[in-house]
């Protein structure tokens, strides 16, 4: 037998066959958020934060729009104790904000978290304890009934001190801590006993949170667990089901969307998911998932790079380039058929209609990225990549043949330097190959209009110039004209392409030329001031190309695709 045993774990608890209706339900609206950035977040990390980082993290959570905070555990540290003084003292909670602070069910620490509050217009107490039959046998060492007076003592607690200040405008959250490890009937009887203390109604509610303490379980089993609970707790519209998920199966964020889908209303988390061992639920994922889906989030997450500043800076721990939405990586395609996929949809995309771009779930733009990052070309890369580079950078518009004779190149060289091509690389690459300005060069032209077009064209060959006159229906068919009777090489257009590289009238031209000189392909590429002295240096660049193949000046000899060039 090998060390890795699986005979040594159980599945968790499952609850009984019920009537499931979350599987046939879809989301229409946001939950209610709730941040434990401050709390569930800063008890995880290596060195909790400062008040300073506190605050800072604080404003930011405030930018994102969520309105229920928890701030911490002012009975258990200093650093939250003042944190939430200064909240309160420096008036910094908006209006439309409440604060949560935690504390588990024993006196002294309800007392003093309730000094901690002094002064506070509106404030959540969340109270736990834990209920899984491991913390009960292992950790408490009691039977459910002993875990449910701690849970009741907790509760009257709470309301004994709550009533020491009336003006408060106090909301009272319980959660059976390990709720998922724990079998549903005595989560709902602890909770009916805490309910029973409280005696929540439908204005005065209660906040139920049942937390995936640690994810034991696929999310269709918690989902299941909430539907059942709420399903089967009393007094359901005097109670707010809150859900607290964490990811150490990787499922916190599918967990608590199927949780919402079960009934849930309200969601704890943290922004990217920092937490206990593997995390807290991300909010930013949840959030994104419902917008991508046409839900509005309700926050405003249009600016991650700044929470992703905020987060990583406050918390020490660096962001994944690939984490979900947000991440560095996550909208660029180095693949071909991604990039080929990715320019033509985006190409059809218009403004005011639904977004439908193939391996883009989102418009990158809505969360302030551009489309710089979307296309980046490596030796995975085919030709669609490069020719989206050339046309964002440069309003290069290579011909489809082009694109074909210039990939192979683009890999070649990507491969050779065993990395990313920029745009300028793979430009210099395009003239490179395709662009040869001599021996042969242009060096003057005129054309004239009769019924055909007339040149008068003057080129330089190993330094001595030479005036040819040719006719055609065009200035390059009369280029061919004069080229063919001075050399006797038969040179023909199969193809050709030029725009213009920009609005303005000062812009530069390009021009590809696609020729058949005595049989064989080759193709060129030219850039000039004017369109006709574009065309006109494409078609001598691809003489040039094809001598320079040839190792003859005289004469031309086999190229295929430009390929030795
Ligand atoms: C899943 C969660 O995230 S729960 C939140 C966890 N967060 C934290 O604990 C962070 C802050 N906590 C602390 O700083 C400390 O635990 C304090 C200050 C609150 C308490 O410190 P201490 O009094 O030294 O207790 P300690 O940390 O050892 O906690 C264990 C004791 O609390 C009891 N206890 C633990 N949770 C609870 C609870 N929710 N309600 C009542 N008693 C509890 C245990 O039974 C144990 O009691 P024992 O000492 O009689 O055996
Ligand atoms: C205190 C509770 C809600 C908690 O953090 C958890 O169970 O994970
Ligand atoms: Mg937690």
């Amino acid at each position: 037998m090998t060390a890795f045993n699986h005979r040594k774990y159980s599945p968790a608890p499952r609850v009984p066959a019920f009537n499931r209706q979350w599987p046939d339900r879809d989301l229409e609206s946001a939950p209610i958020w709730v941040s434990e950035d401050l709390r569930d977040g800063n008890q995880a990390l290596l060195e909790p934060m400062s008040v300073a980082q506190k605050k800072r993290f604080w404003k930011q959570i405030i930018r994102v729009g969520i309105k229920e905070v928890m701030v911490g555990f002012p009975s258990a540290s200093q650093p939250d104790y003042d944190f939430v003084r200064w909240l309160i003292e420096e008036d910094q909670i908006p209006e439309d904000v409440t604060i949560a602070v935690l504390v588990q069910c024993r006196e002294h620490l309800i007392e003093k978290t309730f000094e901690a509050l002094v002064g506070v217009k509106r404030a959540i107490i969340h109270l736990y304890n834990s209920t899984s039959t491991t913390q009960r046998e292992r950790v408490f060492e009691m039977d459910r009934d002993g875990i449910t007076n701690i849970a009741v003592s907790g509760a009257q607690w709470v309301k004994k001190h709550a009533d020491r200040y009336p003006q408060v405008n106090w909301r009272f959250q319980y959660s059976p801590e390990s709720f998922s490890s724990t079998e549903i009937d005595f989560s709902l009887a602890i909770c009916e006993a805490v309910m029973d203390v409280w005696q929540p109604t439908p204005d005065n509610k209660c906040i139920l949170n049942l937390p995936n303490t640690v994810e034991v379980a696929g999310p269709h089993h918690h989902a299941d667990q909430i539907e059942y609970f709420c399903q089967n707790i009393s007094r359901r519209d005097s109670v707010i089901i809150s859900v607290h998920t964490h990811n150490d199966r990787g499922g916190a964020v599918a967990a608590a969307e199927l949780a919402l889908l079960a009934g849930a209303e309200r969601v704890e988390g943290t922004l990217l998911g920092n937490g206990e061992r593997t995390g807290n639920m991300d909010i930013v994922t949840l959030a994104m998932n419902l917008y991508s889906q046409g839900i509005d989030p309700g926050l405003d997450l249009s600016r991650p790079d700044e929470i992703i500043q905020v987060v990583t800076e406050c918390t020490g721990i660096t962001m994944h380039p690939r984490h979900p939405w947000v991440g560095e990586m996550v909208y660029t395609a180095f693949s071909g058929s991604h990039q080929d996929a990715i320019r033509k949809s985006l190409k059809k995309q218009g403004d005011d209609e639904p977004w439908q771009v193939a391996y883009l779930p989102i418009d990158p733009r809505d969360i302030g990225r551009d489309y710089q990052a979307v296309i980046r070309v490596n030796s995975q890369s085919g030709k669609g990549g490069m020719a989206f580079l050339l046309e964002r950078d440069y309003g290069i518009s290579l011909p489809r043949w082009m694109m074909l004779a210039l990939a192979p190149h683009v890999q070649k060289e990507s491969e050779r330097l065993s990395g990313e091509l920029s745009s300028d690389s793979i430009r210099r690459l395009l003239f490179a190959t395709f662009m040869r300005e001599g021996p042969l060069s242009l060096v003057d032209y005129r054309l004239s209009r009769a019924s055909e077009e007339g040149l008068s064209i003057t080129l330089e060959q190993d330094g001595e110039r030479l005036t040819l006159e040719g006719s055609g229906n065009g200035a390059m068919s009369a280029f061919m004209n004069a080229w063919q009777r001075h050399s006797g090489q038969q040179v023909g257009i199969l193809d050709y392409s030029e725009h213009s590289l920009g609005e303005d009238s000062e812009a530069n031209a390009i021009a590809f030329v696609q020729l058949n000189v005595d049989g064989q392909r080759v193709c060129a590429v030219a850039e000039d001031s004017d369109t006709v002295s574009a065309s006109l240096k494409a078609v001598i660049s691809g003489i040039n190309l094809c001598n320079e193949a040839s190792g003859r000046r005289d004469g031309l000899t086999a190229l295929t695709d430009n390929a030795t060039a």
